[in-house]
């Protein structure tokens, strides 16, 4: 099984990840950007916006899931992986290409390599605003909660293009409900 746990800034990924990590103790965790040796020097050169394209911008989340996929997905194909972010992330955020683009392009990234299950935390403008406000924002959270609710639509949009098993889930519920729905999308039921 390779799932992905999606979302937003503050959908409240990370707060999932820790405990699906009690559950799956023999799973391996991983991340995009960031899961790779070089994909920790990429992460940071994308997040700290050092690139002033926004094409290079959108190569360096590329470069880093290139790597990601060699490096992490392919070699544990066999194993449970459960990462923070993946394609659907790589292509909603990139806003300046249209999707049908993104996803030829992405597919070359990750040599045809999807995941098997997605779980997409969706949050309301409301409680988007009222985590960001919660938080020293980021070079991309400073874009504001209309991109970012943009991109929430488009990550939707990607998830139903690729024809992955997903679940949507309310990430204003609270943190055991979802965990629960996790559970159960997880377990096929
Ligand atoms: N179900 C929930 N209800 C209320 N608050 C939540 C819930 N889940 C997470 N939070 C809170 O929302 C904030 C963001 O959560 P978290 O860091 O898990 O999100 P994230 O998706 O990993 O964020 P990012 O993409 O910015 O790293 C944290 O303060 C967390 O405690
Ligand atoms: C994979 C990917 C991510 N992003 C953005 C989304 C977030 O704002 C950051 C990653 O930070 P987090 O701590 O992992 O939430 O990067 C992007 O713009 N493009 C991508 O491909």
């Amino acid at each position: 099984m390779y799932a992905v746990i999606e979302g937003i800034d503050t959908a409240g990924k990370s707060t999932q990840l820790n405990l699906l990590k009690s559950k799956y103790p023999k799973a391996i965790f991983t991340k995009e950007p960031g899961g790779t040796e070089l994909g920790t020097k990429l992460r940071v050169m994308a997040l700290n916006g050092e690139a002033k394209s926004k094409v290079a911008e959108m190569f360096l989340f590329m470069a880093d899931r290139a790597e990601h996929i060699e490096q992490v997905i392919k070699p544990n194909k066999n194993n449970t992986i459960i990462s923070d972010r993946s394609i659907i992330s790589g292509i909603a955020y990139s806003t300046q290409l249209k999707i049908d683009q993104l996803i030829e392009l992405n597919l070359i990234a990750t040599d045809n390599t999807l995941p098997s299950h997605v779980i997409l935390l969706e949050l309301t403008p409301e409680e988007l605003k009222y985590r960001l406000s919660q938080k020293e924002n980021d070079s991309i959270e400073l874009r504001g909660i209309d991109y970012l609710l943009n991109i929430q639509n488009r990550m939707k949009e990607t998830i139903k293009k690729l024809n992955i098993n997903y679940i949507f889930i309310d990430a204003s519920l609270k943190i055991e409900e979802i965990e629960m729905k996790i559970e159960e999308f997880m377990n096929g039921k």
